[in-house]
């Protein structure tokens, strides 16, 4: 979900064990020099999903690395399935309560830019925690602690994961 610490604790996950962090959004803006924000200005929401569509086949294939992406990635079937069949996936599970108060004085989340943002977080929420459920290889849940301490959470989880299922 926004706000749940993808990219916060993605690339100092990233940067604690060596590996590249790339972060969907960000290489968005990169690549069409607009902000989220612009893109969904211009395109709409449907033409952002195409973009990121495109950009999560294309980052998915790339190898080891660790990959924050947009929290309106599993909307689509087709993201999902890519994601499932060609990730690790950890779900940063935090409740509605904590995302509104991380992302209530940020204007670059277009889908917040309404007269009720908690509770189209709480709607959001609803809509989305069987999706990132049901491809979710890990499930790491947070809420009131640090972000070094979600990344000492995600990195044991992921050990555990390691020691329970071969290297493939
Ligand atoms: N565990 C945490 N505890 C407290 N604050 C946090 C934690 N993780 C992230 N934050 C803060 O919450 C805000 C949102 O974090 P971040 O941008 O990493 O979320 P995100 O999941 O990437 O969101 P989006 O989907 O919108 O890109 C940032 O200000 C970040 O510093
Ligand atoms: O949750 C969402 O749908 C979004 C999350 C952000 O990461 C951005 O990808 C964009 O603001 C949409
Ligand atoms: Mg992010």
């Amino acid at each position: 979900m926004m706000g749940a610490g993808k990219t916060t604790v993605g690339r100092e996950y990233a940067r604690r064990h060596g590996l590249d962090f790339l972060d969907c959004d960000q290489e968005l803006v990169a690549r069409t020099g607009v902000s989220v924000a612009t893109i969904f200005e211009i395109e709409g929401e449907e033409g952002f999903r195409r973009r990121e569509t495109q950009l999560l086949d294309d980052l998915t294939q790339r190898g080891r690395l660790v990959l924050a992406t947009g929290g309106g990635v599993v909307l689509a079937a087709e993201n999902r399935a890519m994601l499932a069949s060609r990730c690790l996936v950890v779900y940063l599970k935090v409740p509605p309560r904590q995302l509104w108060e991380r992302t209530r004085h940020d204007r670059n989340r277009p889908l917040l830019q309404v007269a009720n943002p908690r509770g189209r977080i709480e709607e959001l929420y609803r809509q989305r925690d069987p999706l990132y459920a049901e491809i979710a290889d890990i499930v790491v849940e947070g809420g009131r602690g640090s972000p070094g301490g979600m990344v000492r959470q995600v990195d044991r989880a992921i050990e555990a994961y390691w020691n329970t299922h071969a290297h493939t």
